[in-house]
């Protein structure tokens, strides 16, 4: 039995087809639970089905399209990756890697493959908190990582639940068990995703073979000065809130291209309340995001960056607090995975190379509970988290293969 090539022309129509749902506005903006959620839901799920996979649902919606095996009583071996966006992304982040995944599942069937372990497409919900504020929520509740208190803690900005929101959209979100994956049910995980960095392009590169993930720690740091009136105010009578921040924001950056090791820092979000033109800044909140692929890197930094916000806000004469509220560990992919996706890409004549994963993955967490393997396919420009976000869809057939190649090869 010969598997056939994957299709660009089929990748390249349901890319298109899923870049839809959006709402209004640049690029793809696609959250957790909503109309448009719903509107790639049923695509996702009618292709599946007409894929022959019987499709379940998880307690958080997390979407598994599954084949028997010739040997039912095998682990499942799963591809695929996460359908959500950030707010005006690309089309391409996570979602072509669920496309990808189906389409796989589409050659397999038509190659007349026979399948001994189970094998399972999954689409993923929630990878990148734009709703929640949770990074890889979906990718955690195959892990078996959300706790109930999560769903009720975990809100959206307008004070909505995971659960309210789950709920509402038809899930039954307390059978958070019913989703928690093992390593007696799931054999392995590979997850094709876009780079969304400039290596391999600037390589020449066909095929990235991860082998590891970044660690990530997310932070929210709160300034509280006292807000008063702009005009009447003199300068040394005031607790402005925002200067103090302004100096933390560019002192992080300097600390950051100091340790110049691939450690990364990112103030990606700042509130100034009241926010008003004739009003001093009485508080400040904004968002820290540090990745490195060094553990130790970023416990320095951090350490560094809490003396630092203390001093400059004592210097201040205001209050600021550092809030941390996601903290991930660099992950190592597993070398039985991993292998085998390199032997792929050397099989299929696709020129490689390891590397590295800058970007977070829901991989990160299901590799806590089965062996996973990511592959990367170029991105152009290196980028993402951007409507002009564009992978070539020849690269991610290829990467399709590849795939296809480490699946029948674990499937042995
Ligand atoms: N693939 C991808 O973009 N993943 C997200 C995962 C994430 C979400 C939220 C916080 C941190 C990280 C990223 O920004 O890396
Ligand atoms: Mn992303």
């Amino acid at each position: 039995m010969t598997l056939q090539q994957a299709r660009a022309d089929r990748i390249e129509e349901e890319l298109w087809t899923l870049s839809r749902f959006s709402v209004e506005g640049p690029g793809v903006t696609r959250l957790t639970y909503t109309p448009e959620h719903a509107a790639a839901r049923e695509v996702i799920v009618a292709a599946m089905q007409r894929t022959g996979l019987s499709v379940q649902e998880d307690a958080l919606g997390n979407i598994i399209g599954r084949r028997e095996g010739s040997d039912p009583a095998l682990p499942a071996i799963a591809f695929g990756s996460h359908f959500d966006s950030v707010r005006n992304g690309g089309m391409f982040d996570g979602t072509a890697g669920v496309v990808c995944a189906l389409e796989a599942a589409r050659v397999l069937q038509e190659s007349g493959y026979v399948n001994r372990h189970p094998l399972e497409v999954i689409a993923i919900v929630e990878e990148e908190g734009t709703r929640f504020s949770s990074g890889m929520l979906g990718g955690r509740a195959i892990a078996g990582l959300v706790s109930d208190a999560d769903l009720d803690t975990l809100v959206d900005e307008d004070g909505v639940t995971v659960r309210e929101a789950a709920t509402a959209f038809g899930l039954e979100p307390g059978e958070l068990r019913t989703a928690a994956r093992t390593r007696d049910d799931l054999r392995a995980f590979i997850e094709l995703h876009i780079e969304q960095g400039p290596i391999l392009e600037q390589e020449k590169v066909e095929i990235g073979v991860v082998t590891g993930i970044v660690g990530v720690r997310a932070f929210r740091i709160t300034v509280e000065g006292r807000s008063d009136h702009a005009g009447t105010t003199p300068m040394h009578l005031r607790q402005d809130a925002l200067v103090p921040a302004a100096l933390m924001v560019r002192e992080i950056n300097r600390f950051v291209n100091e340790i110049a090791d691939g450690t990364v820092a990112t103030v990606g979000h700042l509130t100034v309340t009241p926010g008003g033109l004739n009003q001093v800044p009485g508080g400040v909140e904004f968002t820290l995001d540090l990745r490195s692929p060094h553990e130790e890197s970023i416990r320095l930094l951090v350490d560094r960056i809490e003396a630092m916000v203390a001093e400059v806000a004592a210097a201040a004469g205001v209050e600021a607090a550092v809030n941390g509220f996601f903290a991930l560990s660099p992950v190592g992919l597993s070398p039985v995975v991993v292998d085998r996706v390199r032997d792929a890409a050397s099989e299929l004549g696709f020129t490689h190379r390891d590397i590295t994963s800058g970007a977070g993955h829901d991989s990160m967490f299901i590799a806590q509970i089965t062996d996973v393997g990511m592959v990367f396919v170029p991105s152009r420009a290196g980028r993402s988290h951007v409507p002009e976000e564009w992978s070539d869809f020849d690269d991610l057939r290829k990467g399709t293969d590849v795939v296809l190649h480490v699946v029948t090869a674990l499937d042995r």
